[in-house]
């Protein structure tokens, strides 16, 4: 790939989340920047597949991740790992430690150079820490930490998997001259710890939200263009677009509840779910190498794993349809993470923005400060069709976070309790529904045990999931335009 020149209109600086932008400077970090990378037919997933490789200088760092997946490296908590398997993953290990910390200068010339960056150097770092075994030092060694922390630092994001690395840009076209080309049936995962086609249909099913939920997003557009004109006319389109979000939410709740067809319960949590886990989700800290040298490179006080609540989609509704989540001072228990020496912070999925890509974040900052919330000009008609349409789209809402409430109980309740199936391999990628047997992977999920179940995010998950539920009925209006 030909490098920009420093002087070429896309290499000009980043804007910052919080800093605006210098006025008259176009935000033109990517083509779609200037509306967010929020693209009219693809949403928050980039319209053009990711980058699948970077350039000879970094293959160093695609060939680890490469490795890694070729050779199959198995959980360091795997409770029946073979001598071989340990020796297998140390000798990734060791290559690791032994690799050079190369620049990442050249890699600001472009977003999209960044994005694969942190997708390869993440992944190589869930990689290296949960193949450890289960009483080691977590230490991560400098040739990643540097240039993470560097390519963090560009992006604004934390050095750690997000769920912009496994669904958003962590996929390529089955069939790249398949018209439409994006069809939700035709894509497929470009990174996988697993191998499997569960893993892979884990991330898919998302990556088929985001892109159903394009629709979404159009009825939220022309919402939007219809408050700003505000008429008796605009009020009856307005009903007529929340009915039909409603309708979308049902689809976005179907592909949810799809998942089950191609992702077994016990393989999720037990074999794929552990290699997710972030700092905040296990009893040893993260220790990262390299950076007495570079004081300039600062960590996050958190890293939590990657999760579906880093999705702008689901964000983005809640803002449009006025669904506040800001947990009164009784509830604040729910928002602890799961261990002392990550201190409590800002509220959990207010948390989870800073690991969504900048614009997305700028997106949703700009949404909840439209000039006319969706909410207060409902509330303000007191007509009876718009308030019932405003409240449909809310039930759909709900809906789709009742379907979810579904999949946490059969992903994570039920198999907590369920001892790792004794002979289970899981079906690999190509081969669904293979005959499952040998080998089992226990899990080293935090709060795995049955009376005190978290999240990813180390959340105290189902008091947690119904709240954000209830608060979803809870924006309900009535006729009167009271709550
Ligand atoms: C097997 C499938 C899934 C499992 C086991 C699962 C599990 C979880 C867990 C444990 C949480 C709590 C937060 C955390 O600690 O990460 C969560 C939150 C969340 N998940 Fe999922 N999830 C699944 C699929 C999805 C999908 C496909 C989506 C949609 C793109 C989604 C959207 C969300 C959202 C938006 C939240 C934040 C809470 C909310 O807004 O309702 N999840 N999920």
């Amino acid at each position: 790939m030909a490098l920009l020149s420093p002087s070429h209109f896309l290499a000009l600086p980043r804007p910052g989340v919080i800093a605006e932008m210098p006025v008259g400077v176009v935000d033109t970090t990517t083509l779609a920047a200037h509306d967010f990378d929020v693209d009219t037919r693809t949403g928050f997933m980039p319209p053009d597949p990711p980058l699948v490789r970077l350039p000879m200088r970094w293959e160093p760092w695609e060939q680890l991740l490469e490795d890694a997946q070729v050779h199959r490296l198995q959980l360091g908590s795997k409770h029946n790992i073979s001598e071989e398997e340990m020796d297998q993953s140390e000798s990734w290990r060791a290559q690791v430690r032994q690799s050079p910390t190369l620049p990442t200068v050249e890699l600001r010339q472009s977003e999209l150079l960044l994005r694969r960056a942190h997708h390869v150097l993440a992944w190589n770092m869930h990689f290296y820490i949960h193949s450890l075994p289960p009483d080691a030092e977590i230490r991560v060694p400098a040739s990643i930490t540097v240039p993470l922390l560097e390519v963090c630092a560009q992006l604004q994001l934390p050095p750690v998997i997000t769920y912009s690395d496994d669904v958003l840009y962590n996929w390529a076209l089955k069939d790249p001259s398949a018209k439409p080309k994006l069809a939700l049936d035709n894509l497929r995962s470009l990174t996988l710890f697993t191998g499997t086609h569960d893993e892979e249909e884990f991330y898919l099913t998302s990556a088929r939200i985001e892109l159903c939920g394009v629709d979404a997003l159009e009825i939220m557009r022309v919402t939007m263009d219809e408050l700003f004109v505000g008429d008796a006319l605009a009020a009856r389109r307005i009903t007529r677009y929340l009915h039909s979000l409603a309708r979308v939410l049902d689809d976005l709740a179907r592909l949810l509840l799809a998942i089950r067809d191609g992702c077994d319960p016990d393989t999720f949590y037990h074999s794929i779910r552990p290699w997710f886990n972030g700092a905040d989700s296990g009893t040893r800290k993260w220790f990262f190498d390299g950076l007495d040298a570079h004081p300039e490179l600062v960590l996050p006080t958190e890293l939590s794993g990657p999760s579906a609540a880093q999705s702008p989609l689901i964000h983005a509704l809640d803002v449009f349809l006025g669904v506040d989540h800001t947990p009164s001072p009784s509830s604040s228990p729910t928002f602890e993470p799961a261990h002392a020496h990550v201190p409590p912070k800002v509220p959990f999925l207010v948390r989870m923005r800073a690991y969504m890509p900048r614009h997305h974040r700028n997106f949703l900052q700009h949404l909840a400060a439209a000039p006319r919330p969706l909410r207060v000009a409902v509330e303000r008609t007191g007509s009876a069709a718009l308030t019932d349409a405003y409240n449909a789209a809310l039930a759909g809402l709900r809906r789709l976070r009742d379907a979810h409430l579904r999949i946490v109980a059969l992903y994570i309740v039920g198999p907590s309790h369920r001892a790792p199936p004794a002979s289970h391999t899981p079906a690999l990628k190509g081969t669904p529904g293979a005959v499952k047997a040998g080998v089992f992977v226990n899990g080293t999920c935090s709060g795995s045990g049955p009376t005190l179940l978290r999240g990813t995010g180390g959340t105290d998950l189902i008091r947690f999931l119904k709240g954000v539920r209830d608060r979803t009925s809870e924006a309900a209006l009535e006729l009167d335009g009271s709550t």
